[in-house]
Order: structure tokens, then C-alpha cells, then sequence
């Protein structure tokens, strides 16, 4: 892919429940092979913003590009560009994990040698293999995260979303999955949104937009922002929110 398309490009987006603006000319570009950590707290429009760019929500207003491709006019290209992790759980729990990720295949149309060949390297790559053959239900969170995270990348999107993607996971758990995505750019070139509250999560050289009430309030490197101060209280002398909501 071109390096200079950024893999997600959101221009001037908007988005209201009834009377709630969630998301308010949100602007927002994620360059190619790039980590961008999305900072907000509970209620500040990640998931909107999510289901936006995902198409879950039709109506957008402003510009949403995934690898150059309107979401709106190219849904086809754009959604096989992406892939997500949501914050809610949806591995089937019936299933293995082989027979998850193979199902995901199916829905993206892949070959049978794509999906086995796939299936092969991402399983290896989240360090599941003694568990592909497990059922989802006999896994540990951690594992169950590893596993959303292979399936996600099984058509081999050029931008990955993450929602939350650590909330509930022990300290251990919640670094190996950190680490994951960042080998996942290193080795593999994806981009990566990274919707998180826990500010832990992000390093100093990381890109990172703060989104607060539907409003992007800053974006630029953690170090930038955190300017003398720390990230966190940069990001509760701008958001005005109590620590504790952290
Ligand atoms: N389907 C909906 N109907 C009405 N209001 C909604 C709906 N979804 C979200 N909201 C509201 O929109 C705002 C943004 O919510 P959103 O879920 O996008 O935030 P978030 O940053 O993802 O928070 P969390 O991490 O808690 O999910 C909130 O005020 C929320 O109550």
C-alpha cells in the first residue's frame, strides 16, 4: 500500500442520539503502519466513533477513509481493510478457536488455502498454538482476547481498531497484549486506533488523540502533550475529569 494513504483519514464527523451530540467534528488520521492510542473515559465517544468507521452506524456525516476508501462509497474495499476488536466479547464460545477464525474466513470469502495458511500464521503469531483446538469457553481471558485479536487480522486488514481491548485482563495479561499489537506493527506494517482510558497503555513516542465529550481536545505525540507534567495530568487538566474516573 501507498505509504503516504494514511490507513484511517475521519474529517469533520459527526454523530447525535436524538438530542446527545456523542461525537462533535471529530477529525482524526492514522498514518500507514502507524499506533495511535484514542484516550477517553467512559462516555467520551470511542465506540461511537468505532461504529462509525465500521458502518455499524449508517449515517455519518463528514469523511471516514480506511486505505484511501470512502467507507460510505467503497464499503466493500474499506471493510476489507479493516478489522476490529470490540469491547464486548464475540468469540462463539461453542467453538474452537480454529473453527472461529475459520468461520470469520468464511464471511470475508477467503480461499481455503488463505484461511488455512492464515489461520496457521496468526494462531503462531498470538501464541496460541497449544489452544487451536480448544474451545473458546476453556480459555482465559487473555487468551480469548489473543485469539479476537488473530481472528481480526485473518484477512489481513491494513488498519486494526481497538476497543478496550485490555479492560478485565490481569497486569500480566494486559501487557502481552500490548506487546502483541506492537509486534503486529513492527513485523507486519498494520496501523493501529487503540480506544483506551488506562493512560499505563501508552508510551511517550506514541501518537495519541484525546477525545472528551464527543470533542477531540488534542492530539500529537504523549510526550508533546504531556509537556513537563505526566500524560495523566495533562489529560485531567484538559478533560477536567476527577482522577478517579481513571
Ligand atoms: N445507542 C445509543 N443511544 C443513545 N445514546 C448512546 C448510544 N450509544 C452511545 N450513546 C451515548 O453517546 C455517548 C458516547 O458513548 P460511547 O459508547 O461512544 O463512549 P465510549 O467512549 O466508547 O465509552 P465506553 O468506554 O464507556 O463505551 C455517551 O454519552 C453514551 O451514553
Amino acid at each position: 500500500m501507498d505509504a503516504d494513504v494514511p490507513a484511517l483519514r475521519i474529517a469533520d464527523v459527526s454523530h447525535s442520539f436524538g438530542r446527545l451530540t456523542a461525537l462533535d467534528h471529530v477529525s482524526l488520521t492514522v498514518g500507514a503502519g502507524q499506533f495511535t492510542a484514542l484516550l477517553g473515559v467512559n462516555g467520551a465517544g470511542k465506540t461511537t466513533l468505532f461504529s462509525l468507521v465500521t458502518r455499524l452506524y449508517d449515517n455519518i456525516t463528514g469523511t471516514i477513509e480506511v486505505a484511501g476508501n470512502d467507507v460510505r462509497r467503497q464499503p466493500g474495499p474499506a471493510l476489507a481493510r479493516l478489522g476490529i476488536v470490540f469491547q464486548t466479547r464475540s468469540l462463539d464460545r461453542d467453538l474452537t478457536v480454529r473453527q472461529n477464525l475459520f468461520y470469520y474466513a468464511a464471511l470475508h470469502g477467503m480461499s481455503r488455502g488463505d484461511t488455512r495458511k492464515h489461520t496457521a500464521e496468526m494462531i503462531e503469531r498470538v501464541g496460541l498454538s497449544d489452544k487451536v483446538d480448544a474451545r473458546v469457553s476453556t480459555l482465559s481471558g487473555g487468551q480469548s482476547r489473543r485469539a479476537e485479536i488473530a481472528r481480526s487480522l485473518m484477512h489481513k486488514p491494513r488498519l486494526l481498531l481497538l476497543d478496550e481491548a485490555t479492560v478485565g485482563l490481569d497486569v500480566k495479561s494486559r501487557l502481552d497484549v500490548a506487546e502483541l499489537v506492537r509486534g503486529l506493527i513492527r513485523d507486519e506494517g498494520v496501523a493501529v486506533l487503540w480506544a483506551t482510558h488506562l493512560l499505563d497503555e501508552v508510551q511517550p513516542q506514541d501518537n495519541v488523540a484525546i477525545l472528551h465529550q464527543g470533542k477531540i481536545l488534542t492530539a500529537g505525540t504523549a510526550r508533546d502533550i504531556a509537556g513537563k507534567a505526566t500524560l495523566e495530568q495533562a489529560f485531567l487538566s484538559l478533560t477536567g475529569v476527577e482522577e478517579g474516573a481513571l
